[in-house]
């Protein structure tokens, strides 16, 4: 789901201290945990089991207790977690403790589902602007924020210190507002488009493309259907496997 840049051993820059430098996996679970200990606050609970934790976050309790061990948070033996500390921790890792501007390029179908997102606020991000290159959709109003030109993004960054960029144009278009984005000195994109876009070393990319995850589903589907030997639900018939990864019944075509 991600094509990511590790940023390397961290660095003082800004008066930030050094953080641990975390395996990519952990960084990924830590808003799932986050997600559960909220939730967890919210229903009244102060301490948290690592099992009771690892069960609300949908993840096993030893991969979770490594983890926290990564934040310096081992729990109190018989007690648990104290969930309002570990929430402050991992807000801290994550860089939570200040609201960060995000800048939202490409008002279509997307950008207005994305523009409307209230989860954003409540996790940390504030949508600080909207951009599109269409005359016609510059102006438009959406949840109070008015959309600007895209060209008039080194006015956006200068007045609102954006942090993230977004991209939710077409995939022709993507590269030059990723290209855009760098010049104006954002290091952080969230990428949309279906489409490898190529940076600098120093700036980090996450990519999100939902037919991804869809057809990663599908070839889990596949691989049950061929085990079973029968069709599953939703699908149309299965192909024939193509040269090399054929299989005889009982053996596995792609290693999990
Ligand atoms: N990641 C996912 O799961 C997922 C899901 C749906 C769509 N998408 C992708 O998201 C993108 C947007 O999809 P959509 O349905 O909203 O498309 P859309 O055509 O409705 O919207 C795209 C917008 O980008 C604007 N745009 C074009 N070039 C631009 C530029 N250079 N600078 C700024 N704005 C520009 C257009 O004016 C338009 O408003 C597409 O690349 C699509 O494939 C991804």
């Amino acid at each position: 789901m991600s094509q990511h840049r590790h940023p390397g051993t961290p660095g003082r820059a800004g008066g930030v201290p050094a953080l641990p430098d975390l395996p990519e996996a952990t960084v990924a679970r830590l808003p799932e945990y986050l997600r559960a200990l909220h939730n967890l606050a919210e229903t009244g609970n102060e301490t948290v089991s690592s099992e009771g934790l690892a069960n609300a976050a949908g993840v096993n309790s030893a991969k979770l207790r490594k983890d926290l061990s990564h934040l310096g948070s081992y729990g109190t033996r018989g007690v648990g977690y104290d969930v309002a500390l570990l929430i402050e921790q991992i807000e801290y890792v994550l860089g939570l403790t200040q609201r960060r501007a995000v800048a939202l390029v490409g008002v279509g179908n997307l950008g207005h589902a994305l523009a409307g997102y209230d989860g954003f606020a409540s996790r940390g991000f504030r949508i600080a602007a909207l951009l599109d290159a269409d005359p016609a959709r510059v102006g438009e109003e959406i949840h109070g924020m008015v959309v600007r030109h895209v060209d008039e993004l080194p006015q956006v960054a200068a007045e609102e210190s954006i942090a993230i960029g977004v991209i939710a144009t077409p995939a022709s278009a993507a590269q030059r507002v990723a290209d855009q984005l760098v010049a104006v000195g954002v290091t952080s994109i969230l990428n949309f488009a279906p489409c490898v876009l190529s940076v600098p070393d120093g700036v980090d990319v996450r990519k999100v493309d939902l037919a991804i995850e869809l057809q990663i589903l599908s070839f889990h589907e596949h691989r049950k259907a061929s085990l079973t030997g029968l069709p599953r639900t939703g699908g149309s018939a299965l192909t024939a496997l193509p040269g090399g990864l054929a299989v005889t019944e009982g053996q596995e075509a792609i290693g999990t």
